[in-house]
């Protein structure tokens, strides 16, 4: 399952103005929010569009060692996209294994799904997530009543959920200053608790409040009653949810390194299919490429999505501070990376406990490029910019992979380790990059 390990890939360069379109596969986080919701519902669902990568596919096959039934479908009625037809997890008592890989939405959504499955559930994934955080999530199942038996060091895989009788909610309290996964993980398993669930969060901010914002609004799509009454507090009511068709938007997020060919090119990238209104942390992106210099238009075209065109400028200005860009960092590090004056990066401590510890990463491979960086408290700065080629590091990490991509197409030369990591959100990010850049 993990994706085979690669030496090296010589990103495209580019002297003149990157000028193409180009869309992008479905959204990571929507795919397996409703891939799961699926799951937990009261009969088969379709999810129409959804993304096909190392994630959804593990999210899939953990689904399925659940006691779910998962079906493919080429082409759904008049759409003609492909979609995955799931029906709902059976009951058993058997012991089974999950495989998580290397994602995040698999390690931190299951384990609440596990408890209510009532089986014994063993959760591990690849070496790198074993340094993953996992400590809230397995808190808070205490809290509800499972039984979690750690085999390594605590709060990290691998670990079993034991939960025989399931979990019937009620309130939790936990501390998701390391990831907003850990709140999502929860609120996504807690329709099926009898008693629905109130759940707190306690400590320092929780990161990457917009994929809460999308927990929340996937489970009142679905006829979820859910409300936050007060920061940091998520009210999560009890009911079945009815059997569902849902479509799944472009990756907003994965959209980023390709708007950026044409930030760092100076020239123009158009994407149809940009939704007008999204939770995406992605929808930052227009104001994002606004901030280093580039015009950026949106053209409706129906009326939930439109054509986002960015032109990029003759030389990208950074705009000093970007402040909590969660997973959208690594990319805006490339545009930093390539601006003369300094860029500080705040509010992103947590990405220590992403695919890698994307700080420390990210500043060695400036360094490894010529540039100039340093960590910080909670984020790094980029005080020079990249100035001859090497071999950039991907750490498994697929946004370290494409990072080194968007700074491949400025800087000749480039390589890339391990561009095969892009595999967990993007398995052709090769070609369809070389589509737009080399076209
Ligand atoms: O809920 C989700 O789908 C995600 C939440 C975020 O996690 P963190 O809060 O750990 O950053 C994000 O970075 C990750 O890629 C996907
Ligand atoms: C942090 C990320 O992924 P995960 O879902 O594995 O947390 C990411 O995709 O940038």
């Amino acid at each position: 399952m993990r994706p085979r390990h690669d030496a090296g890939w010589l990103a495209p360069h580019r002297s003149t103005p990157v000028h193409g379109e180009i869309a992008v596969p479905a959204s990571k986080s929507l795919t397996n929010r409703f891939l799961l919701l699926a799951a937990l519902a009261e009969g088969p669902s379709v999810v129409v569009n959804p993304l096909e990568s190392r994630d959804s596919a593990l999210m899939l096959a953990a689904l399925e060692s659940l006691g779910a039934t998962t079906e493919r479908i080429a082409g759904w009625e008049a759409s003609g996209e492909s979609a995955v037809r799931i029906s709902p997890l059976t009951p058993g008592t058997e012991p089974v294994s999950v495989e998580c890989g290397l994602a995040g939405t698999v390690m931190r959504f299951l384990p609440a799904v596990a408890a209510l499955a009532r089986r014994p559930v063993r959760f591990d994934g690849d070496p790198e997530a074993r340094v993953r955080p996992m400590g809230a999530v397995l808190e808070g199942l205490r809290t509800l009543g499972a039984k979690v038996e750690e085999e390594g060091a605590t709060g990290y895989l691998p670990f079993t959920v034991h939960s025989p009788e399931g979990i019937s909610g009620g309130d939790v309290t936990i501390d998701a200053s390391a990831s907003s996964q850990f709140v999502s993980g929860l609120l996504l398993a807690a329709p099926g608790m009898s008693q629905g669930l109130t759940l707190r969060h306690s400590g320092a901010d929780v990161p990457s409040l917009e994929h809460v914002e999308m927990t929340l609004q996937v489970l009142a799509e679905l006829g979820v009653h859910v409300k936050s009454p007060a920061p940091f507090t998520w009210r999560v009511e009890p009911g079945p949810i009815a059997p569902f068709t849902v479509r799944v938007e472009p990756d907003l997020s994965n959209a980023g390194p390709f708007l950026c060919a044409a930030a760092v090119t100076g020239g123009t990238v158009t994407m149809p299919g940009w939704p007008l209104n999204s939770t995406q942390i992605g929808r930052r992106w227009p104001q994002l490429l606004t901030d280093f210099g580039c015009q950026v238009s949106l053209a409706p075209y129906s009326e939930t999505a439109g054509t986002l065109t960015v032109r990029g400028p003759e030389q990208m200005v950074s705009p000093g501070t970007v402040d909590a860009t969660a997973e959208l960092t690594p990319t805006v590090a490339a545009l930093a990376a390539l601006c003369t004056t300094e860029t500080k990066f705040t509010s992103v401590g947590h990405l220590r406990g992403h695919e890698t510890d994307r700080i420390a990463a990210l500043v060695s491979e400036v360094r490894r490029l010529g540039g100039a960086a340093e960590e910080t408290d909670d984020g790094f700065r980029i005080l020079s910019p990249a100035r001859h080629p090497a071999t950039v590091h991907s750490y498994a990490d697929h946004r370290m992979a494409t990072f080194a991509a968007v700074l491949g197409l400025a800087v000749p030369g480039v390589i890339v380790e391990n561009i095969g990591s892009t595999a967990k959100t993007m398995p052709d990010f090769p070609d369809r990059w070389s589509a737009l850049v080399q076209a």
